[in-house]
């Protein structure tokens, strides 16, 4: 992979990543928060809610499995929320039968905070994933001290050799790990991966350069997958599903998992907004 394969906003996002991470070093070293993280995971004070757990229920019992954003703002998008209340939208979503929460904690491109995270984690029972751009190690003992059950990695910013760097750090810490793809060059490299039972494979239909989604991405790379010797147990479509058909679509190709943040969070009752999709179906 070269750089040039990167696009343009993802680019800049990894920028502005390395330089809030070396501005989080100088204060926190990163030798002092790899042993803060793995001498809570040994005293075994912070027990990780099974995200991909949770997911794999809901695919067994045969009911959608819904991980619901909370997200205030997108760089394609601007603000989407106007009253962002993370606590409040957590209870709702839970209530509403999501099976698992993705917060955003970036703050330069979508308005969000590690605060987020911990205040819609305390306000429900549900597993949470921090949803950021992991580029160091440094990152998955951050999230693991701020309590998130799973990281996402997103394999289009990421060379081979970090990309298992930070999902072995991540998987030795119990922390599931979201692996994203857009493409099928990104997919063949995700599933070179070892076989985890954190893992949990997710397709975003958004394409980053155009901010375009086309479903039909989750489509042609669940074909791909079915066609591989061994499969990954857990796969998720992610991005631009909007309506009872879109997730139709999706169900009859056999996808069951859904990631699904704006068409909840333009609305006034996001956890209503997800009950009457699901009553829909
Ligand atoms: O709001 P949408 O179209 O329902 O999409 C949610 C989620 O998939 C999207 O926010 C997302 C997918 N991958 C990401 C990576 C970083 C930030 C955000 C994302």
């Amino acid at each position: 992979m070269t750089q040039d394969a990167i696009p343009s906003i993802l680019k800049k996002i990894v920028v502005t990543k390395h330089s809030e991470v070396a501005a989080a070093k100088a204060k926190k070293d990163f030798d002092s928060i790899k042993r803060e993280a793995e001498a809570l995971m040994q005293q075994g004070d912070a027990p990780r809610r099974g995200f991909a757990k949770a997911l794999l229920a809901k695919q067994e019992a045969g009911i959608p499995g819904i991980i619901a954003e909370v997200k205030k703002a997108s760089p394609s998008k601007g603000i989407i929320s106007k009253n962002f209340n993370p606590a409040l939208i957590a209870q709702q979503y839970e209530q509403a039968g999501a099976a698992c929460l993705s917060v955003l904690t970036d703050e330069q491109y979508f308005q969000g905070h590690n605060d987020y995270l911990q205040q819609a984690k305390a306000a429900c029972k549900l597993p949470v994933l921090r949803k950021d751009f992991m580029i160091d190690s440094y990152q998955i003992y951050q999230s693991y001290l701020l309590g998130a059950d799973c990281i996402l990695l997103i394999v289009a910013c990421l060379e081979d050799e970090k990309l298992h760097e930070l999902h072995k750090v991540a998987c030795d810490l119990g922390t599931d790990v979201l692996i994203e793809v857009h493409t099928q060059q990104e997919l063949e490299r995700a599933l070179q991966l070892p076989d985890s039972e954190h893992n949990i494979y997710g397709i975003n239909n958004r394409d980053l350069n155009t901010f375009t989604t086309d479903l039909q991405t989750s489509i042609r790379l669940k074909a791909y997958v079915d066609n591989q010797s061994t499969r990954p147990q857990l796969l998720v479509t992610e991005s631009g599903i909007h309506s009872s058909e879109d997730m139709q679509l999706m169900l009859s190709n056999q996808i069951s998992s859904f990631l699904i943040g704006e068409q909840f969070m333009k609305t006034d009752n996001p956890g209503e907004t997800l009950a009457s999709l699901l009553d829909s179906l």
